[in-house]
Formats: C-alpha cells, structure tokens, sequence
C-alpha cells in the first residue's frame, strides 16, 4: 500500500475527516505542502534520492511492467473525487518560505507555480490511478500539455497562503485530464487566482510505450457537465492540431492579413519585391527575440530521471517574461498560459537552446513564443522539446510586431490564434 502519508493527501472525504478543510491547517496535522507532495512522488514511484542511486532505482521499477493493465477494461472505474487534493503553500504563514517564491517586485514568482502546479497535476494523476494492492506504481505519468491557465486575478502576493485544489476531470485510454485551481488568502477570504487544465499521459515503467489508465466515473449533471468539457477539449485539440500551419496553408482571411502587412511595408519608392520598409511604431520580429541556454543538471531531474517539466516551463516563463518586459519597456503582467507542448523528454545532461519570439500584438498585449531545443554538440544535432506560448500584458499599448518573411508572418498568424483563444474568447 502507498504509505499513510499519501492517505493524507487522497480524496475530499479524507481530507474533511482529518480536518483539512478550506481555512487551514488542522489541529491534528500540517496540512499538506509541496515538499510532501514532490516526496510522495518519489515514493510511489520508487525515485532514488541520490542521483548516484538513480540506475538501481530504474532498474527496479522494470520488474513493475508485469503489474500493468493489459486493457483498460481490466481497471476499475474511479469518481471525480478520488482524485481530488488540496495542497497548501503557506507563503503568509511560513515567512521562510517566501524567500523561494520572490521576486524583486515583492510579487511571486509565477515559474514557481508552474513547478507547483505541474507536480499536483502527476499527484492528481497517480490518485486516480491508485491501486491499494500495491507498493509502488508502475505507471509512469509525464506531462504531455498544458492545455490552459487562465489568470482571474493579475496579482499574486508574497505574503498570504496560498491553496491548490484539484481532480481528474476526463481520461482517454492512456491520457488523463487534470484541472486545478488556486487561490489565495486574502482578506479573510480565499479568492480565485487561476485556472489550469494539464493533459497527463500514463507510460510503462521504463516510460517507452503507453499504458492504460482507470475509467472515470460521473456522479450527477455537474460532473457530467466537467467530463463533457472533457471531451469538447480533446475535440478542440485535435482540431487545432489538423490545422496547424506546420501542417496547412492559412485560411483566406489570415492570407489577406499576410499580404496586406506585406504591401505595408514595401518600400513606395522602389519598384521591388525586397526592399522593405519598417511602418512608424513597429518593430520588425528579428529585433524581438531573446535567447538562453539551460545545462540541465541532475539537481533539476524529475521522478523518472529525466528534466522536470516544472522546470522548463519555469525557465521558458522567465525568458518569455524577460523578453516581453524588454519589448513593451515596462514589466508585463501575465495574462494566460496555452498549449504548452512537451513533445520529448529532456535528458539529464543535455544542452537546452531556449529561444524566445514576440510573434504577435495587440495594443497592451504581447503574445511570446519560446522554442526550446536539445543540442548535441558531438552531432550538432538540435532536436525540439517543447514549444510554450504566453500572453502578457504591457502598462501601455506597444509597438507592433511586424514579420518579414513567410516563416516569421506563419509565427504571427500561429500568434494571432493563440492570442484569440486565450483573450477575446
Ligand atoms: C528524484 C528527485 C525527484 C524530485 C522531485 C521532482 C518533482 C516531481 C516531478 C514529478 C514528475 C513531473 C512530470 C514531469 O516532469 S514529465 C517531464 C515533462 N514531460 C515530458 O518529458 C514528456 C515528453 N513527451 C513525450 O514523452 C511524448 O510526447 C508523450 C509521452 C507525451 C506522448 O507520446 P506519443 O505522442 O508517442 O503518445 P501516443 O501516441 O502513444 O499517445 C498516448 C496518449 O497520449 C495522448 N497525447 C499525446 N500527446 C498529446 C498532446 N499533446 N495532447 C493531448 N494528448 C496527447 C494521446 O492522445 C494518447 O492518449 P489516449 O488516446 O491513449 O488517451
């Protein structure tokens, strides 16, 4: 059985019993952190906790492929709130811990968060697949995408407690969907600060081939509703995957937006395709980019031995965020976060290329793209690993990006569409 500790952290009904309701801690107990949420991790995967033990640990974990589901028919179905956890980071009530989650504008620090949130998502993910007849899991769940965060409120503040909730809210065959919230005490009061939807994805123990998730249940129309949201979300996905611009030419109406910036900026004095001019408050999209490069350490793995999504996303934010601050001339705000794709493990020892591109504008609004990529020095290889996309908000209204060439206009258009789905919907 996973240890008590992860009892501690299960469902609504326990977490009420042992008196971990919405206020705070309890008397009996510390409400759970994010310390024992990253140790229970470990736990029920069987991590070493020196990386000099890391091979033995993994090497343990593949007699567990003989415990995996041959269909998911052979797993029971699991409730909604199975599933469902509620983590406290004390931030008010823990002044030690502040320093962590700090910024130099007594803000938090929003990639802290993302590291949060992408360890509750696995913990959301390994509740609902829980067995009690085992010792250890043998799945091994990564994060596949982060479908959305929705910001409800612009400021996060250093110094009042802040509560995590969450549960699974839709499965596939081998992929789970996990919402979570978090809001922050404030006034007497929790208010919400944002929302977030994790696409999670179940691997063998070795994390090479899929494997089988449990069946989610509905209990009433409200859980019906959550899970047909679902299901409308792996719809969209699919949809916008078909209509990538990696994949097809852009609609008539993103083609006339493409021509027309090209015709703006044609040199009037020229008969030439090539001579090109910059409009008044612009900026061409050469000139709004911002590079980083990541060694990615062994302190920075995750249960799997692999680079911790938390990780890159928090490293993509700050250079997104350092880029957008750069481009607008004042510090942003963060808006929504979208359609983070992690489309192949980081291997610990890697060199991460970390590219980040304004690609579109919309008075205050500055859409980033940050490209990140393994570089092998011995092949000169580059292989993409992820792609994230942020949208912050400026003070005032900013210059306009403007592309120059058919791939810069196909990452405005790209931009544009992102922004569209996060903002104006
Ligand atoms: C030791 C010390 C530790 C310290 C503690 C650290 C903190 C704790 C850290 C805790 C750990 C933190 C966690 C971390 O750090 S995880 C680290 C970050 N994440 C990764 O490295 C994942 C990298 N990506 C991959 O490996 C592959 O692309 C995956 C495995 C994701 C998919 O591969 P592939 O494409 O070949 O898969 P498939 O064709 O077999 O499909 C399988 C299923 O996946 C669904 N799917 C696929 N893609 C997407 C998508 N984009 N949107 C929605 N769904 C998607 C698909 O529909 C299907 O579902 P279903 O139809 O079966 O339901």
């Amino acid at each position: 059985m996973f240890s008590p500790r992860f009892l501690l952290l299960r469902s609504a009904a326990s977490l009420t019993r042992r008196g971990f309701c919405a206020g705070g801690p309890s008397k009996q107990g510390k409400a759970p952190d994010m310390v024992e949420v990253r140790n229970r991790l470990r736990d029920i995967v069987g991590a070493s906790t020196n990386w000099s033990d890391h091979r033995q640990a993994m090497e343990e974990r593949v007699s567990l492929s003989s415990m995996l589901a041959k269909s998911q028919s052979d797993l029971p179905a699991k409730r909604m709130k199975d599933s469902y956890l509620e983590v406290h980071l004390p931030l008010g009530s823990e002044p030690q811990l502040r320093e962590k989650y700090l910024t130099f504008h007594n803000t938090v620090r929003f990639g802290r968060i993302l590291e949060d949130l992408d360890s509750l998502a696995v913990l959301i993910s390994y509740s609902h697949t829980y067995n009690p007849a085992l010792k250890k899991s043998p799945l091994s769940i990564v994060t596949a995408l982060v479908d959305k965060i929705d910001m409800r409120q612009q400021i996060v503040y250093p110094d009042c407690d802040i509560k995590f909730t969450g549960h699974v809210t839709w499965v596939g065959k081998t992929s789970i969907e996990a919402k979570m919230h978090m809001s922050q005490y404030i006034n007497g009061a929790y208010s919400p600060v944002l929302d977030a939807t994790f696409v999670m994805v179940a691997r063998d123990p070795e994390n090479k081939r899929a494997a089988f998730v449990n069946p989610l249940t509905f209990e009433g129309p409200e859980e019906e509703k959550i899970f047909q949201e679902g299901e409308a979300n792996k719809s969209r996905r699919v949809e916008l995957s078909t209509a990538s611009l990696l994949k097809v030419a852009p609609t008539d109406e993103e083609r006339k937006i493409v021509h027309s910036q090209f015709l703006n900026t044609l040199d009037t004095n020229t008969v030439s395709f090539r001579s090109r001019v910059l409009p008044p408050n612009s900026v061409w999209m050469e000139d709004a980019k911002l590079k980083g490069l990541e060694i990615c350490h062994p302190q920075e793995r995750n249960i799997f031995n692999r680079i911790f999504g938390g990780f890159l996303m928090r490293k993509a934010y700050e250079l997104g965020w350092a880029n957008a601050c750069s481009y607008g001339g004042c510090r942003p705000s963060l808006v929504a976060v979208d359609d983070i794709l992690f489309q192949k493990p980081v291997e610990i020892g890697s060199l991460l290329l970390l590219s980040s591109q304004v690609c579109y504008t919309q008075g205050k609004y500055i859409q980033v793209r940050v490209h990140s990529e393994v570089y092998d020095p011995l092949t000169r290889q580059h292989n993409t690993t992820n792609v994230f996309h942020y949208t912050f908000a400026s003070d005032c209204n900013v210059p306009n990006i403007v592309p120059k060439t058919y791939g810069e206009s196909m990452l405005y258009l790209d931009g544009k569409r992102h922004f569209n789905q996060t903002v104006e919907h």
